[in-house]
């Protein structure tokens, strides 16, 4: 049973649940909810991915009803962030969600958009901003009408520690970046190094944010990011993530929520 599901006043969604199976099975039918509702409307659904637990965390898709049930042909495969290392190397996000979740549903090759792996992180950044640049044009990827930035029909996110997001690390300049779409780092603190990464604009621009967080090591960072802290903490990138005019829903499990300043946590 889900220990707790609160929405805070700016539409914001944190959903805490005992058990990891129960937030995976949640999190499966939240995704393929989300996609009949985008290809019902726009005739696409235009995901964006990160990596870490959070692919095995979306394995349920794989399986009944949801291998049958969703319109995988109508899927387009974008990341938020990715190393930049070949696709085939065990560091590389591609390959985390194509071992652990893409060759296990028919999603059409020609829709899966990984970074170009054979060139430096700031090429492959300006690259991977170019295709997504031809699909809004083509409405794969519908466009925000505040921002002109890509409206990604939902955006995945795992949280580090120290309240990572994506490839935006805190106290680092590209929290900043107005301008690109698709940014790159070259001193990633958390190995390796190089990355390209979505910035906080695109994120921010999103119909659907969900951030997927499990873990105790977790807990502080999660604090920052939901509740309401003042000024005087470290910066955290999570809690940058406030979608203009989409919908955030965090998913958390019981350890990583236990340190929220909610009274029903515990429940
Ligand atoms: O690029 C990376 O280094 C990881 O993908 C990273 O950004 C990850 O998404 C978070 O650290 C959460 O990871 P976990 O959910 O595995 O803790």
């Amino acid at each position: 049973m889900m220990a707790f599901s609160g929405a805070k006043e700016d539409g914001r969604e944190v959903k805490i649940y005992e058990y990891l199976d129960e937030l995976s099975t949640d999190l499966a039918e939240y995704i393929s909810e989300l996609s009949e509702a985008s290809v019902k409307e726009r005739g696409v659904f235009a995901i964006a991915l990160s990596g870490g637990s959070l692919i095995s965390l979306i394995r349920k898709l794989c399986e009944a009803p949801y291998s049958k049930t969703v319109d995988w042909s109508k899927w387009y495969i974008f990341w938020v962030d990715e190393r930049v290392v070949a696709k085939n190397h065990a560091d590389s996000n591609y390959k985390l969600a194509k071992d652990g979740f893409l060759s296990k549903v028919p999603i059409v090759p020609s829709h899966v958009h990984s970074i170009n792996d054979t060139v430096s992180a700031e090429k492959a950044a300006e690259d991977y901003e170019f295709v997504i640049r031809q699909l809004v044009r083509t409405r794969v990827i519908s466009v925000s009408d505040v921002s002109d930035c890509p409206k990604f029909d939902l955006i995945l996110l795992g949280m580090g520690p120290d309240g990572h997001i994506a490839s935006l690390f805190p106290d680092h300049s590209i929290l900043d970046e107005k301008d690109e779409w698709v940014t790159f780092v070259t001193d990633s603190p958390k190995p390796p190094p190089e990355r390209i990464t979505f910035t906080l604009p695109v994120i921010n621009s999103a119909s659907n944010v969900a951030v997927v967080v499990t873990g105790s090591s977790k807990a502080e960072a999660a604090h920052l990011a939901i509740d309401d802290v003042g000024p005087d903490v470290p910066s955290s990138p999570a809690k940058m993530v406030q979608p203009t005019k989409g919908k955030l829903i965090w998913y958390l499990d019981k350890a990583a929520a236990s340190k929220l300043d909610c009274t029903k946590c515990s429940e």
